[in-house]
């Protein structure tokens, strides 16, 4: 499937494959996976790669600091990252996680649904819809390797992925708490949360706007293993062999069974789904609740 999103802000820099990145903007620099055999890391500002070709599968790690919120160009970068380990036949499979310390994602950057005009807010929902597309329906194995908490959005993400391993710290709740905004989570964000955990958790969780700890994670099915904080790449990395050992094409065309149904509802009303979003974030009520929940983000630390 080609990159169907027409963003801006694409620079050629991020196309350029195998190039060595600069460190994060904020935070720690990572060594490199696949280092020790000359293979480099590659990626982008706000995206690491780190390649382990002879294995067959990249981490790859999220470094929008502060709180890896999904801007447009952080979005933009992971599809490409996506992109580019897609179309090597040298990988089967990705651990996606996070490079800023104790967050997942925030989800959504709020900046990007706030104070813009209609043409952004559908650009900005177009890159939404294409990174869920793409990550849901990939045909590498893709497990998440939960670092941090991980909101809305970013746990969107998360369930996109085949599997998901959680670190066990009571802080990193993860769901999907549009409400909590005063927003509502899309048809396809709420049919990815049934697909995991079913139809009554899900409508329960969604509309309480529920942020589960690990224990509850696990229990509801929103994860498939907890373990504890420094050995959550490791378990990633231990569940990966089991995926990796069955035909490749027997799994992915599995997947497409299992998921193109949920997908397709989205592809058959993508251009009304943006509209839809354009009309629901443009309402000055919801403006107004965006703005209200920003402004408690930034007292609560005073
Ligand atoms: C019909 C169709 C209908 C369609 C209807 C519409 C559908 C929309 C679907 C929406 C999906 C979403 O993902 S909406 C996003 C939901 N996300 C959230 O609720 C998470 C909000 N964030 C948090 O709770 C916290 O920040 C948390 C992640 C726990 C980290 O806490 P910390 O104390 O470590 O950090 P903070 O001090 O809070 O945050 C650091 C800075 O990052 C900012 N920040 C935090 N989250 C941010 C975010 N999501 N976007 C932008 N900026 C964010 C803060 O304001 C701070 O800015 P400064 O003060 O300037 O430093």
């Amino acid at each position: 499937m080609a990159l169907a999103v027409g963003i801006r802000g694409l620079t050629r820099s991020l196309l350029r494959p195998w190039v060595r990145v600069p460190g994060p903007a904020r935070g720690r620099t990572e060594p490199a996976a696949g280092g020790g055999d000359g293979v480099r890391c590659f990626g982008s500002p706000r995206v690491l790669v780190e390649p382990d070709p002879a294995a067959g599968f990249a981490v790859m790690k999220m470094r929008n600091p502060p709180v890896n919120s999904l801007s447009l160009e952080f979005l933009t970068e992971l599809l490409i990252s996506l992109e580019k380990l897609e179309s090597d036949k040298a990988f089967h499979a990705i651990i996606l996680t996070s490079d800023c310390p104790g967050i997942f994602s925030a989800g959504l950057d709020l900046m990007e649904m706030c104070g813009r005009d209609p043409t952004h807010y559908a650009e900005y929902w177009k890159a939404v819809q294409e990174l869920w597309l793409r990550f849901y329906l990939s045909h590498l194995v893709v497990i998440s390797a939960i670092n941090g908490v991980n909101a809305a959005g970013g746990c969107l993400l998360a369930l996109s992925c085949d599997y998901r391993v959680l670190a066990d710290n009571p802080k990193y709740a993860m769901g999907l708490n549009e409400t909590l905004l005063g927003i509502i989570a899309p048809f396809w964000f709420k049919d990815t949360l049934v697909n995991t955990v079913g139809h009554r958790t899900a409508e329960r969780a969604l509309q309480l706007g529920l942020l589960f700890p690990p224990a509850e994670a696990l229990q509801v099915g929103m994860v498939d293993k907890v373990v504890p904080e420094d050995q959550v790449l490791s378990a990633a990395r231990s569940e990966l062999a089991q995926w990796l050992a069955i035909p490749g094409h027997a799994r992915q065309l599995t997947k497409s069974l299992m998921r193109k149904p949920t997908a397709d509802r989205l592809l058959k009303e993508r251009d009304a789904d943006i509209q839809n979003f354009v009309r629901f974030i443009s309402r000055d009520a919801i403006q107004k609740a965006l703005r209200v929940y920003l402004e408690k983000l930034k007292q609560k630390k005073t």
